[in-house]
């Protein structure tokens, strides 16, 4: 049923069964999350880029596009944003057992690190205190079983975003970028930094590509456009797609209500399901080569 649903949604096969493979080798202490499949990064070099919007629509297509269960951590410790740009209230219950209940919207079970902080304190993160709050929002959350938890990561390349790709022994990355040189530049470092440690990439996007106005039949072109294009093919990754420069995205995530949820038929809606589904076929792509050849007994 599972599959049929995969099928006819995302139109790939089915993605569950199979353990991530990145971090293999390495002797850096796991937070794998029971019941999990898969756990995938949003990352960015630069800030400001659109990281955690991406991350937010392409959780909530993953759910309501590809009918698969869906989890969201905002693991963005300088600016944790997925609060507000999936209105969640308050703070998380927590159970008998002292584990943190994810809050839902839109399908998605969320945990922002941002709630760990009290409402209105600095964000001072300092050395061990990253990798404890990471613990508390994997091994400290009743996450139930998920096909896919997108993570939202902090924006960069340091000690921080190294160490939560490695523990939380991510199954692939999605870079997002704008086409300007200094946010793909930045991008790249993104690309080596999850090559360092052995996690795949799953692909680039180029957000805020273009500018189309609501009341113009023509787009207005960017300077740049198409630069996450040329760095997929020179990097040798595969290239997502573009999102425009809308009002409706930017308006959808200050209101807490998601563009692919606002507006579920327009344009951008369905470029970011055809991420979605870029990424699940993905997933189960590296998946298969990760088992390498098929033996027929
Ligand atoms: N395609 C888009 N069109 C219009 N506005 C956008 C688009 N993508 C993002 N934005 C807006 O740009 C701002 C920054 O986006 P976002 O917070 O997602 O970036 P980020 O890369 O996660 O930033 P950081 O990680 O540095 O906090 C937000 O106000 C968001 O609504």
């Amino acid at each position: 049923m599972k599959q049929l649903q995969l099928l006819r949604h995302c139109t790939v096969g089915g993605i569950r069964g199979f353990a991530a493979q990145s971090g293999k080798g390495s002797n850096v202490q796991s937070l794998k999350i029971e019941g999990i499949t898969d756990i995938i990064a949003v990352a960015s070099g630069k800030g400001g880029v659109g990281k955690s919007t991406t991350a937010v629509n392409l959780a909530v297509s993953l759910a309501n596009k590809c009918k698969l269960k869906v989890g969201l951590l905002d693991a963005d410790v300088y600016g944790p944003s997925i609060p507000m740009m999936m209105k969640l209230h308050g703070k998380p219950e927590v159970s008998a057992d002292k584990k943190m209940i994810p809050i839902e919207n839109y399908g998605v079970k969320c945990m922002s690190i941002g709630s760990l902080v009290a409402e209105g304190d600095a964000l001072v993160w300092r050395g061990p205190m990253v990798m404890k709050a990471l613990e508390q929002m994997t091994r400290g959350v009743h996450w139930g079983t998920l096909d896919i938890l997108v993570v939202d990561m902090p924006p960069g390349t340091g000690d921080a975003q190294i160490s939560i790709s490695q523990r939380l022994q991510l199954s692939g990355a999605l870079i997002v970028s704008t086409p300007q040189d200094v946010a793909l530049m930045d991008a790249r470092r993104g690309v080596k930094m999850f090559a360092q440690v052995n996690v795949p990439i799953l692909g680039i996007l180029e957000n805020m590509s273009y500018f189309k106005c609501p009341k113009c039949t023509e787009p207005y072109y960017i300077f740049g456009k198409g630069g996450a294009q040329r760095t997929a093919d020179e990097m040798d990754m595969e290239f997502l797609g573009e999102v425009p420069l809308e009002t409706g995205i930017r308006s959808g995530s200050d209101e807490g209500v998601p563009v692919v949820i606002s507006d579920p038929d327009s344009f951008v809606s369905r470029a970011y399901a055809d991420v979605a589904q870029k990424i699940v076929r993905k997933l189960e792509l590296t998946r298969r080569q990760n088992l390498g050849p098929e033996i027929n007994l």
